[in-house]
């Protein structure tokens, strides 16, 4: 279950930095979801339960690693070619039936099991036969051609970790040792509302003064693409009650509930009060732009995650925040997101003390550096930057200024996949 407890993010002063927040929660949040077994097609994006144990060794027997001839390496003539009878045939799925006996060839077809006693195969193309012997050239090595019993997985190795969220190449590891179906954790369950009086649902007329919830349609999409089961809960309207019985009301069948917007500081601001009404937040503000009103806490048993309703702000957020404390609930176990060095193609001013996070692309300079350029409007709602950029350049607390040729932090937005 979470454990959040109320204490070092105070809400009156200098507000927490990114990283040290990031840390408390990784220390406090340990994973909700109960395990089942999924068959292996419906195994993607799953995150595994158990460690994987190969039971036996991929592959199975020493076998050819191409179509030609098996000898035994103690065979062949020491510095020039080899005649030897060709004695039998053996196809992939098949096996001699016998060990070899000394001074014979085999016919043998790539994934063929060795026969006992030969070690070395030679690829047809470097071979002359006529069918009943074969001439084989100097100057392979001992084992050549053959693929070793276990030199792809050892038996009794792990060869999955629990906590992986599992890839295509992971399934076909599986598959490779037997297992029909895998143990995995179920999905988080996830809540999303938006909030604001201003939000109409795309399809419905716009009047003035009203704009179309996007947020929501991020955060599903984002949720959905992580592997959680999502409940789009719609628009709440900016009033402390109704927002405090929905919230309260999803905390009953949900894991963690996100919301956007109504997280600032106006009279129409009404989440965190009623988040507070719910159970309590654990942290409120960071020092970080765009994002600075996220908060973290709990309603009743769910997580709470409270993003901004500037939808630039709700994907930083989620991106940065939201997500691995999903990814954490979910037990899934794996690296944040690693950030690319490259090259600053731009000038900007910050203010230091906060992280600050632009959008950006990379092209190549002329000595095949990546060169990051900087989206040319920074605003906290304008949803095109994220649309035509290819990721995140992230400035450090302590940094002021950008000059061009500078070393600056880019997150490609498919390391959030
Ligand atoms: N006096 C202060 N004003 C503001 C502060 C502050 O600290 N003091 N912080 C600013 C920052 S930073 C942000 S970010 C915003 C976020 O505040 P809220 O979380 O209360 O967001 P709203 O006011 O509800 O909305 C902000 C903006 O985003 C639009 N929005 C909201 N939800 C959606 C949605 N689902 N889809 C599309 N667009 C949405 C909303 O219409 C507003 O334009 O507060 C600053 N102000
Ligand atoms: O976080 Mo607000 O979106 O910084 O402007």
């Amino acid at each position: 279950m979470v454990q959040l407890d109320n204490d070092c993010f105070a809400f009156g002063g200098p507000m927490m930095a990114l990283d040290p927040a990031l840390a408390l929660l990784a220390g406090r949040i340990a994973a909700v979801t109960a395990t089942g077994t999924v068959p292996l097609t419906g195994a993607l994006g799953r995150v595994l339960a158990a460690n994987l144990v190969a039971p036996f060794n991929v592959p199975p027997h020493d076998n050819a690693a191409v179509d030609g001839y098996a000898v035994a390496f103690d065979d062949l003539a020491a510095g020039g070619a080899t005649i030897l009878p060709v004695t039998a045939r053996v196809a992939a799925g098949r096996s001699l039936g016998r060990p070899a006996v000394r001074g014979e060839a085999v016919r043998i077809f790539t994934g063929a099991p060795m026969p006992a006693g030969m070690d070395t195969v030679f690829m047809q193309e470097d071979c002359r036969s006529d069918g009943a012997s074969v001439t084989l050239p100097a100057g392979i090595r001992r084992g050549g051609n053959r693929r070793l019993a276990g030199e792809d997985v050892r038996e009794g190795s792990i060869v999955l970790t629990a906590g992986r969220r599992l890839r295509p190449e992971d399934i076909a590891l599986a598959a490779s040792l037997g297992h029909a179906a895998l143990a995995v954790r179920e999905r988080l369950r996830v809540a999303v509302f938006s909030t604001g009086d201003e939000l109409r649902q795309p399809g419905q007329p716009l009047e003035p003064g009203a704009v179309y919830d996007a947020n929501r349609y991020a955060l599903v999409a984002l949720l959905t693409r992580l592997g959680c089961a999502v409940t789009d809960l719609g628009i709440l309207p900016d009033r402390f009650e109704t927002i405090r019985d929905a919230l309260a009301s999803a905390a009953e069948d949900h894991d963690a509930i996100i919301t956007s917007g109504g997280m600032s500081t106006g009279e129409e601001d009404h989440v965190k009060p009623a988040v507070e009404a719910n159970g309590r937040l654990d942290f409120w503000r960071l020092a970080i732009k765009p994002g600075r009103p996220v908060a973290l806490g709990r309603v009743r048993d769910a997580v709470f995650v409270g993003l901004p309703g500037n939808p630039v702000a709700v994907v930083v957020t989620f991106l940065r925040i939201a997500r691995p404390i999903l990814l954490r609930l979910m037990g899934a176990l794996e690296e944040a997101p690693r950030p690319v060095p490259v090259r600053a193609g731009f000038a900007h001013k910050k203010k230091s003390g906060r992280r600050e996070f632009l959008r950006g692309s990379l092209t190549r300079d002329g000595d095949g550096a990546l060169v990051a350029s900087k989206y040319p409007r920074d605003g906290a709602g304008v949803l095109s930057s994220l649309v035509d950029s290819e990721g995140l350049i992230e400035l450090p607390e302590d940094l002021a200024h950008v000059e061009p040729g500078m070393t600056v932090d880019f997150l490609p937005f498919k390391e959030f996949l």
